[in-house]
């Protein structure tokens, strides 16, 4: 067994946050790692030159938009691995959702997904004598959709405003439709569900504990703490 096996399973952890567009990953992704005292690591969307075009153009740019994000975040992941519980503000595996929805509206080539999810799946398979790169634990932020919006207005990135482009309201309807199913078959490692309609762990300290207790009981029975 060699040196880097042993402290993967025993040692490093990483945990993913996941959820929705404005569900509050990349806040929390702050908050935790403050808490465990941690790395963060963000998902770049400033310096993406993807991202922009996509949004103006989905059937032109979703598979070069999934092949940035894949390569972008297995860089991420390799980073991530060597430290003890990293956080991470979305999974790779979430990019598959988002090309799948895509894909079943026609606004994607079904040909392309499957190269794009075969290479995924290549990609993430544990291989002996390298460390996995499956999370260990995954921290889903459930939102409704009106949050999902009230989020993303108030954040307030130009390309994602509908305000802008009336008919991302409908696309994110959409995205919240297959996040659901998602959470409920995601199985590549422990997850756990905060309510983030709810909770607003952004301004209140009581519900940012509320929320940091909920992970420390977590990662505390899988082990982690
Ligand atoms: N639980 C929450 N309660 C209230 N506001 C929140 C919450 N989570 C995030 N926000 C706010 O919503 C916006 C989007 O949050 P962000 O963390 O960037 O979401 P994501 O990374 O999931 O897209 C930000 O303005 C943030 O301050
Ligand atoms: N795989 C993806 N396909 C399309 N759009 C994506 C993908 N991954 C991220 N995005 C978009 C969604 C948001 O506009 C930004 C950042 O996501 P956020 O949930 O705000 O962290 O990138």
């Amino acid at each position: 067994m060699s040196n880097i096996w042993y402290l993967r399973k025993n040692v490093i952890q990483v945990i993913v946050l996941s959820g929705p567009i404005g569900a509050g990953k990349s806040s929390l992704t702050s908050i935790l790692a403050e808490h465990l005292g941690t790395q963060a690591f963000y998902e770049g969307v400033d310096s993406n030159p993807v991202l922009p075009l996509y949004y103006k153009d989905m059937k032109r740019y979703t598979f070069l938009l999934n092949t940035y994000l894949l390569n972008h975040r297995l860089a991420q992941i390799n980073q991530a691995i060597q430290d003890k519980n990293s956080v991470s503000d979305r999974s790779i595996y979430e990019d598959a959702l988002f090309f799948k929805m895509n894909a079943d509206s026609k606004v994607a080539d079904p040909t392309e997904f499957k190269i794009y999810d075969d290479l995924l799946e290549n990609m993430m398979e544990d291989t002996p004598g390298n460390p996995s790169k499956k999370p260990d634990l995954l921290i889903y932020i459930h939102v409704s959709l009106d949050t999902m919006l009230d989020r993303i207005k108030k954040r307030g990135r130009s390309f994602e405003q509908i305000s802008t482009d009336p008919s991302l309201k409908d696309y994110y309807a959409r995205l919240l439709r297959y996040y659901e199913p998602w959470y409920e078959q995601y199985d590549a490692s422990p997850k756990m569900a905060i309510n983030g309609d709810k909770l607003d762990f952004v301004s209140s300290m009581d519900a940012q504990r509320e929320v940091l207790k909920e992970i420390d009981e977590k990662l505390h029975e899988i082990g982690n703490l």
